[in-house]
């Protein structure tokens, strides 16, 4: 519980605790657990909730059967209120120490699965409840599945004590629609206590900071990482976690991955020739391509959101033909077989492009790559294809497109900055004239937009603005 409060505090947000159980214990062994009366758990339920509503309610050990049934029964009331908080149970049966702390049944606990947003068992914990132990991936898969089935709405299974995965440490997402894969290099340290409570307060947090599931589980990696690397010994057992605040050290944060990902290992996609793009407009057009090289940019989109037809494929080679003459760096949307065909610089493929394209041959080709983000999780995802550059979007509301993902803002933008740790990053969405030094002080190394420039009623003006804004910031 002490772990609990110091990484809800350390992350930004503020926690309130029920105790379920007093425990007698130290970072050896545990020597008693007595569960709290009924009367007293479901006195502290009430007293938070008709004081301070949480976000999100994050369960820790529970002692026995009959305090599932009543958190269960209170936490079903909660889901039906206006503002149902999300709710996380990491199902301690075990102390870092290795001492037994509950039994874990899994018809006791049906009643409170169905209302859980996420579980976050280790191995042993899976095993306890499932009667399957993850000895690989199937296995794995098959007992998570017996939770999701039970009505858990996802499974992380962490991977602490999955010892198959040899080297990495690998921490499971199963949900009925996402199956992800994070994926870190283990901490050398016997100081992990409170690893596991950490973990799960930490994605909890970070959930009711508004950050989506797969950024959530990213950040809280990223926390235990650091607090590991950075975990002292204290009592005569294994230290704690160190609690060390948000994490911004890339080399902490885990690689991402969607089960589906085929790995793929390879020396980098062709650099770009700056680190610094510049102005980088995204146009629909071959005429405004034209336009554009005309007022001088060197950087730029063609953006046609259409099937691939003959008249496409003659826009796209002249626009080709046109970057190649003025010396640009004219990067091809979605369309990467024409993009190789014609010889163009580069392409730009989204998180879901990535799945369909050919990766291999855009990389044999020698084209560059840029990869579309939205967050922390598909910052790494992107990381480890090694593009070109990474696009950071969208920072502000767009009109552009719909977007299923919530506007970044500058202070996450900073933040990504650091994480592509040295790839040429570009930010997009809703950028215009005013904020080209706010964006710019971030270290972004270059802007792209759409509206600002196809929109405004002087769009040469507004090109050469931008230019020498962005020189000048
Ligand atoms: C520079 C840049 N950033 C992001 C995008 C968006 O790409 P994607 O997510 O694939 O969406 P579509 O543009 O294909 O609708 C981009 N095109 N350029
Ligand atoms: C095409 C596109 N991709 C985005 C992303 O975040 O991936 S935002 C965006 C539209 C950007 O248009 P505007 O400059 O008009 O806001
Ligand atoms: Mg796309």
């Amino acid at each position: 519980m002490q772990a609990d409060l110091l990484t809800v505090q350390a992350l930004g947000g503020h926690g309130c605790t029920v105790v379920s159980a007093i425990t007698a214990q130290n970072s050896v062994a545990v020597t008693q657990v007595q569960a709290v009366p009924l009367e007293v758990l479901s006195n502290q339920l009430n007293a938070l909730a008709s004081d301070l509503w949480p976000g999100a309610v994050k369960i820790g050990m529970l002692g026995d059967a009959s305090q599932i049934a009543a958190l269960a029964e209170f936490l079903h009331w909660m889901k039906q209120q206006p503002k149902a908080p999300l709710i996380i149970w990491d199902p301690v049966a075990r102390a870092s120490c290795g001492s037994q702390l509950a039994a874990l049944q899994l018809a006791d606990c049906a009643p409170l699965l169905r209302l859980l947003d996420l579980i976050t068992p280790n191995a042993n914990e899976l095993a306890l409840l499932t009667g399957i132990e993850p000895t690989d991936a199937t296995s794995l898969a098959v007992a998570a599945n017996v939770l999701l089935k039970q009505g858990a709405g996802a499974v992380l299974v962490k991977g602490g004590h999955l010892h198959w995965t040899g080297e990495e440490c690998q921490d499971w997402y199963l949900s009925p629609t996402k199956q992800w894969r994070f994926t870190s290099s283990r901490v050398d340290t016997p100081h992990g206590h409170g690893t596991g409570c950490t973990f799960a307060s930490a994605i909890a947090t970070v959930l009711c900071l508004d950050y989506p599931m797969d950024d959530a589980i990213c950040i809280a990696k990223a926390y235990i990482n650091q607090g590991l690397k950075g975990a002292v010994p204290l009592g005569q057992g294994p230290g704690p976690v160190a609690h060390l605040g948000w994490p911004v050290r890339a080399e902490d944060f885990p690689a991402f991955s969607l089960l589906a990902d085929t790995p793929w290992q390879h020396s980098g996609f062709t650099p770009v020739d700056s680190q610094s793009l510049g102005l980088y407009p995204v146009v629909d057009s071959l005429a405004w391509v034209e336009k554009l090289l005309g007022w001088g940019v060197r950087t730029l989109q063609l953006r046609i959101k259409q099937a691939l037809t003959p008249e496409l494929e003659e826009q796209i080679a002249q626009a080709v033909a046109l970057g190649k003459q003025a010396n640009a760096r004219l990067f091809i949307n979605d369309h990467w077989q024409l993009a190789i065909k014609l010889g163009a610089y580069g392409v730009h493929l989204g998180q879901e492009d990535l799945q369909q394209a050919d990766l291999a041959a855009i990389y044999q080709a020698g084209l560059r790559l840029g990869i579309s983000t939205h967050g922390y999780a598909e910052i790494q995802r992107a990381r480890a294809l090694k593009p070109s550059y990474i696009a950071l979007g969208h920072i502000f509301p767009t009109r552009t497109k719909d977007m299923p993902s919530k506007p970044q803002g500058l202070t996450r933008l900073r933040h990504y900055v650091d994480l592509v740790n040295g790839t040429p990053s570009v930010a997009i969405g809703g950028i215009s004239l005013e904020r080209v030094e706010a964006v710019a002080s971030t270290g972004v190394g270059s802007i792209a937009m759409v509206t600002a420039i196809t929109e405004a009623s002087n769009p040469e003006q507004v090109v050469r603005d931008l230019l020498a804004r962005w020189q000048n910031a």
